[in-house]
C-alpha cells in the first residue's frame, strides 16, 4: 500500500509505517502527481482535497487527522467511491482549554469573574457542547446557539437556544465553534458581520476558535476602529496563513490556529484516521497511541492552604497553558513582515508548535482547600489528590 501524508501528521510512521510507503509531504504542496498512484490521502487542515487533486488518481481512501473537514471535497470523493474519514472531537478539549486560558488571562487584565458573565455559544457540538457543559459546572450563566441541533429531535437536549441575534444581545462573552458552510439552511459564512457586530454589547468579548471566515474579517476592523470597548480573540483568520497584520494589531489575543493543537488532541486525531483506516482496508489496528503518547512535563502541582481562588485556578491554568507565550509569538514573527515571510512564518509556528498538554494530565494536590475549589478543578478535569 502506498499512502501519502501531511508531515505534521503526529506519529505517522509510528502508526502508518508498517503498512507499506509512507510518502510525507509538506500539507499545503501536496499535488496530482503525489497522490496519482497512492491508495490513500492522509491530511490536516492545509491540504485542499479537490477533484483536480484527486482525479486521475488510484486513491482508495481519504483522512483527515482534523475536527474540520471544510478543505475536503467530500461530494465528489463519494462520487468517486473514495472513503472519507475525518476525526470528529479530537481535540475538542484543547479548544474549550484554549478559550478557558483566554478569558483567564482577560478576566485578570480587566478585573472580571467569569461567573458574573452571560457566555453565549454559536455552535454547540463537540467543541461547544463540552465548553457548555464546562461552563455549567463553573456556574457560569450560559446560552447557546445551534438551529441545526436545536431542530434534530434526536439531538435536542435541554440547553438554553436562543437565535444568533437574540445571544448576540444578551452576551458578554461570546464563542463562536461553527464549522465553515457556504450553503445549507444556516451557512456560517460571514455568520458575524457588520451588523452583527454592531450590534454587540459594550464590553463584549469575542472568540473565535472555528473558522475565520465565520467573521467576515473587513468588517471587523473597521467596526475596531470605530468602537474601542470590544475585546477580540482570535486565533482563526481568513485567508490563512495570510493573516491580516492590521487586524492583528487591533485584537487582543491573537494566535496561528493553534486553538486545537494540545499534543493529547493532535495524537487523537492521527488515531482516529488510523484505525479508520485500518477498518477500511480491513486490517489489524495494533499500534496503541496511549502507550507510545510522552508523558507530561508538569505531573503535578501542589497548592499551601490559604492560597487565594482566582490564583490557584489561574497558576493551575497558566503552568499547563499559558496562551500569551502563543500571541506574543505570532505578533514577533508576523507583525511588520512582508510576504511571503508572514504566511511561512504563520505555517511555521503552527509546524513547530511546542508540546502543549490538557488539563488532565496535571495532578492538582489541594490540601485543607475549600470544597468549591475542588469542584472548580473537577469542572476544568483536572486531576485531584495526592498520588506521587
Ligand atoms: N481552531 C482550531 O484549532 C479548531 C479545532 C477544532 C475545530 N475547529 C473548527 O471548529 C468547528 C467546530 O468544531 P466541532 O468539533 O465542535 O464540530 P461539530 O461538528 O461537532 O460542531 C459544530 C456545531 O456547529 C453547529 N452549527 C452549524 N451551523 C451552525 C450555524 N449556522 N449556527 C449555529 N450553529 C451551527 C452544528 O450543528 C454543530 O452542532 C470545526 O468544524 C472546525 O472548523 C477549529
Ligand atoms: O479542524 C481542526 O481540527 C482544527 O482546525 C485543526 O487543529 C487544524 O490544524 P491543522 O490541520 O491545520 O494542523
Amino acid at each position: 500500500m502506498k499512502i501519502v501524508a501531511d508531515e505534521n501528521i503526529p506519529l505517522l510512521m509510528e502508526c502508518f509505517g508498517a503498512m507499506g510507503e509512507v510518502v510525507a509531504l509538506p500539507g499545503r504542496s501536496i499535488s496530482p502527481e503525489d497522490v496519482q498512484d497512492a491508495d490513500a490521502l492522509l491530511v490536516r487542515s492545509v491540504t485542499k482535497v479537490s477533484r483536480q487533486l484527486v482525479e486521475n488518481s488510484s486513491l482508495k481512501f481519504v483522512g483527515t487527522a482534523t475536527a474540520g473537514f471544510d478543505h475536503i471535497d467530500r461530494d465528489y470523493l463519494a462520487s468517486q467511491g473514495i472513503a472519507f474519514s475525518h476525526a470528529p472531537g479530537c481535540n475538542a478539549t484543547a479548544v474549550v482549554e484554549y478559550v478557558l486560558a483566554a478569558l483567564d488571562i482577560l478576566a485578570e487584565r480587566d478585573g472580571f469573574e467569569l461567573r458574573d458573565r452571560r457566555v453565549g455559544i454559536i455552535g454547540k457540538g463537540q467543541v461547544g457542547g463540552r465548553l457548555y457543559r464546562m461552563m455549567e459546572r463553573l456556574g457560569v450563566d450560559v446560552c447557546a446557539c445551534d438551529p441545526l441541533l436545536e431542530s434534530n429531535e434526536d439531538s435536542r437536549d435541554d440547553a438554553r437556544y436562543v437565535s444568533v441575534d437574540q445571544l448576540i444581545e444578551c452576551s458578554d462573552i461570546i464563542c463562536l465553534h461553527t464549522p465553515l458552510t457556504m450553503d445549507g439552511p444556516y451557512p456560517t459564512h460571514y455568520l458575524i458581520g457588520e451588523q452583527q457586530l454592531r450590534a454587540m454589547k459594550p464590553g463584549t468579548v469575542l472568540i473565535n476558535a472555528g473558522r475565520g471566515p465565520v467573521i467576515d474579517n473587513a468588517a471587523l476592523k473597521q467596526c475596531l476602529s470605530e468602537r474601542d470597548d470590544l475585546t477580540v480573540v482570535l486565533d482563526v483568520w481568513e485567508h490563512e496563513p495570510d493573516a491580516d497584520p492590521e487586524l492583528m494589531a487591533q485584537v487582543d489575543i491573537a494566535t496561528p490556529h493553534i486553538a486545537g493543537y494540545s499534543l493529547d488532541g493532535k495524537i487523537r486525531g492521527t488515531e482516529m484516521i488510523y484505525k479508520a483506516l485500518c477498518q477500511h482496508f480491513g486490517l489489524p489496528a495494533r499500534v496503541r497511541l496511549p502507550a507510545i503518547t510522552p508523558l507530561p512535563v508538569l505531573k503535578q502541582m501542589k497548592f499551601s492552604e490559604g492560597t487565594s481562588f482566582s490564583t490557584t485556578c489561574s497558576k493551575a491554568i497558566r503552568s499547563v497553558y499559558d496562551i500569551r507565550r502563543d500571541d506574543a509569538v505570532m505578533r514577533k514573527g508576523l507583525m511588520g513582515a512582508e510576504e511571503p515571510q508572514r504566511r511561512l512564518t504563520f505555517d511555521r509556528l503552527r509546524k513547530d508548535y511546542p508540546e502543549r498538554r490538557e488539563f488532565s494530565t496535571l495532578r492538582v494536590e489541594l490540601k485543607n482547600c475549600a470544597a468549591e475549589l475542588t469542584d472548580v478543578f473537577q469542572a476544568l478535569q483536572f486531576k485531584i489528590g495526592d498520588e506521587l
